[in-house]
């Protein structure tokens, strides 16, 4: 058989899977040599796990052969110039590899304009696939369709362009026999047209039809014949005694297994090109000419740069659509993507920063208790007289009503008990937060002790609130002592005021000016929303960029897309283009909740806050990208954004500030992705910090590094990646 006949040569080909020397390691292609002639079909039959698939792959050139050589239309998969990936192949995975988001119409359209097909090529041919395959109606999602019609679609998918050589692994399972029939026939006419059709498949009967036959076990071709010679070699009836026969020979013969596929009776002479074996005759590209097509997509012409343009801009325009159409048509992203960080923000600012309401305080009060009218005593103003004597000093009477309606107007209100040991059990039980006493010479003692100044420990005792609290709620009970001490502060005041002294006069001796940033009363809102909001487009941009990368990875789209000539830059361009869309969107949604929604004070430049959270979210993306490349499922990349996600929020500073952890903590908090730009954030918003200060300067050098070292580790990954 001459040299320009072969469509694919494989030559000494070895593959295997996992690390030499350890427990995965899996040889599934031993030293394997095929050969397959332009315009024949060619079967390659051979039990399940023997290799097929792993084979197929290798020669669209999605997987690296460990040794040896596979020639495919006069080129080395992969290489630049050969075709393949390209449009000169139709390929058929075995799993679906179609978006479940695509109707039927736009799986077939998808290729159509990968391959740069014109509308009305496509519709027509279209029509032609749906007649040939019985495809369910143009409308209906993929995803609804049953196992059988999605690999209809699948096959359709292949066969749209007319490629010179279509390679179909398994495309007839769970077909029924009419239909395997017509694509057969199909095939057999495509073959009589010059192309060339490589197809797995399990039904070793339906193969009567091919060429030739590749019988593959353990690894190696046991035999490569026309069916016809087959039969007659091995004197049988049917192809699946042959094989069985050959697998004895196999089995009973392992020493000459390295050479049986030299045995005369096994290979047959089209394996020789000239007389000579394969292995010395194809040495590049240049030993085969160049076929064109058959179709319309393929013609010297595309060759020029003005095609490989055009070609270019179609794949774009084809994977820019698909994204579009799996982004819309699911609503989950949409809702993840669109509602989630306006969700998130509104939870956020509705729940967080707001003071506890409704916090009852057991108040045991012996001073009104045993006064003459009780505990009402406190509800009666008139009764709780101050006079000034004539010495100047102050009677005060009944303060510890004044106490408990200060309490009530810092929203601690009480509920009364008889004795202490009863308000503490209300607190033991959960049923209050604390548990106060005054005692019944309350008003006497404190009057005593703030004339007198020096006075016995028992006017101390006497003058002293008694307070129990729950300390198990940080929050609650940190409020509750605020509340309590500023109780204190405007009850002292009042009483000053009462006797006519100054009302500083019993404050702490400490004064605070006014704050040079911020505010008196802390706003926990403010210090937490920074973080909060790049967490949150942060980890959403991760998410959606992991999910949707590695469901087109297990789908097998990607694989697909990129054996039909998509390059990895170009799906990712798209991808990118769109998710910063979405981020663009996200920030500016992010920001009117923020600043017009809740009016969170920004006193720095809202732009500047619009690009860091923006940056954020791209970093997210790339963070996102990571896990898709190095994740191999969905589970997977879960348990890491999800593992790595709380260390982050932990360890940003918005839960707990960075200067109460460990120095090594704390330098390894400073590396991540979102602590630094965090704090430049806060820096902008409440400090008015520019995008030339320091402070703001770090928070963009970090994102910016994380993008960039992100993309390093993408880029080595898939550079290096065996297969
Ligand atoms: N990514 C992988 N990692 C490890 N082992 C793999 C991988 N892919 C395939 N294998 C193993 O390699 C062997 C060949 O697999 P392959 O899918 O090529 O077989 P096949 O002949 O196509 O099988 P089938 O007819 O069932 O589809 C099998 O034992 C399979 O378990």
């Amino acid at each position: 058989m001459a040299v320009c006949s072969a469509a694919v040569i494989v030559e000494k080909a070895c593959k295997y899977y996992g690390r030499p020397n350890k427990a995965d390691f899996k040889p599934v292609l031993k030293e394997m040599d095929m050969v397959v002639d332009r315009g024949i079909i060619y079967g390659l039959l051979g039990p399940s796990g023997c290799g097929k698939t792993t084979l197929l792959s290798c020669i669209v050139g999605r997987r690296k052969l460990d040794s040896g050589n596979i020639w495919v239309l006069g080129g080395r998969p992969g290489e630049k110039g050969s075709g393949v990936p390209g449009p000169r192949v139709g390929y058929m995975p075995q799993d679906i590899a179609l978006v479940g988001e695509f109707t039927v119409r736009d799986a077939i359209y998808y290729f159509g304009r990968i391959y740069g097909m014109k509308m009305e090529k496509m519709v027509e041919r279209f029509e032609f696939l749906s007649n040939l395959l019985d495809l369910p109606s143009g409308n209906r999602l993929i995803k609804t369709l049953s196992g059988g019609q999605q690999r209809r679609v699948s096959l359709a998918a292949a066969l749209v362009h007319e490629p010179e050589l279509l390679i179909l692994d398994e495309p007839t399972v769970g077909l029924d026999p009419v239909l395997r029939e017509r694509i057969w026939d199909f095939l057999a006419e495509q073959a009589r047209g010059g192309a060339t059709v490589i197809i797995t498949t399990h039904y070793i009967d339906e193969t009567k039809q091919a060429h030739k036959i590749g019988l593959l076990r353990d690894g190696q071709l046991l035999a490569e014949d026309s069916p016809e010679d087959l039969l007659r070699k091995f004197d049988c009836d049917t192809l699946e005694e042959a094989f069985l026969k050959l697998a004895m020979r196999q089995h009973e013969m392992p020493r000459r297994r390295s050479t049986l596929t030299s045995s005369p009776d096994v290979i047959p002479d089209s394996n020789m090109c000239n007389g000579v074996g394969v292995d010395s005759r194809y040495h590049s590209r240049d030993d085969f000419p160049t076929i064109t097509s058959s179709t319309d997509v393929l013609t010297k012409k595309e060759k020029r740069p003005k095609d490989t343009k055009r070609l270019a801009k179609s794949r774009y325009k084809a994977v820019f659509i698909k994204s579009i159409q799996q982004f819309s048509r699911h609503p989950g992203g949409l809702i993840f993507s669109i509602l989630f960080p306006i969700i998130q923000v509104v939870a956020f600012f509705s729940a967080v920063g707001h003071d506890p309401r409704d916090l009852h305080i057991g108040v045991v009060n012996e001073e009104a208790a045993f006064s003459p009218y009780g505990l009402s005593i406190c509800n009666n103003h008139s009764l709780q007289t101050v006079s000034v004597r004539e010495d100047e000093t102050c009677d005060l009477y009944m303060l510890s009503c004044w106490f408990l309606e200060e309490m009530e107007g810092k929203q601690l209100y009480q509920t009364q008990f008889n004795t202490s040991e009863e308000a503490q059990q209300a607190v033991a039980t959960g049923k209050l937060y604390g548990a106060l006493h005054f005692s019944r010479n309350f008003s006497a003692a404190l009057g005593k002790r703030f004339t007198d100044g020096e006075v016995d420990d028992d006017v101390v005792e006497d003058s002293s609130v008694s307070v129990w609290l729950d300390m198990t709620n940080h929050q609650i009970s940190n409020f509750m002592k605020t509340q309590l001490h500023k109780a204190y502060e405007s009850f002292t005041r009042r009483a000053m005021k009462a006797c006519g002294r100054p009302d500083n006069l019993v404050q702490i001796p400490v004064h605070f000016g006014k704050p040079v940033y911020g505010y008196s009363e802390p706003q926990v809102v403010s210090f937490m929303a920074p973080g909060i909001l790049i967490t949150i487009i942060f980890f959403l941009s991760a998410v959606v960029t992991s999910t949707l990368m590695i469901t087109d990875r297990l789908e097998g789209v990607w694989e697909r897309s990129a054996v039909a000539g998509v390059l990895p830059r170009e799906m990712l361009n798209v991808h990118i283009t769109l998710q910063s869309t979405i981020i663009f969107l996200q920030t500016l949604e992010m920001m009117a909740l923020a600043f017009l929604g809740y009016g969170i004070p920004s006193v720095g430049s809202k732009f500047v806050c619009g690009l860091l959270l923006f940056l954020q979210g791209i970093c997210g993306m790339c963070y996102g990208f990571l896990l898709s490349v190095y994740c191999s499922s969905h589970t997977m990349s879960f348990f890491v954004a999800t593992g790595s996600f709380y260390p982050m929020i932990l360890l940003c500073g918005i839960l707990w500030p960075l200067e109460g952890m460990s120095n090594t903590l704390r330098i390894i908090a400073l590396t991540l992705p979102f602590t630094i730009p965090s704090k430049s954030l806060r820096d902008i918003m409440e400090k008015g910090a520019t995008i030339m200060e320091p402070s703001v300067i770090y928070g963009f050098l970090t994102t910016i590094a994380w993008i960039v070292i992100t993309l390093a580790l993408i880029y080595l990954r898939l550079r290096y990646k065996k297969t």
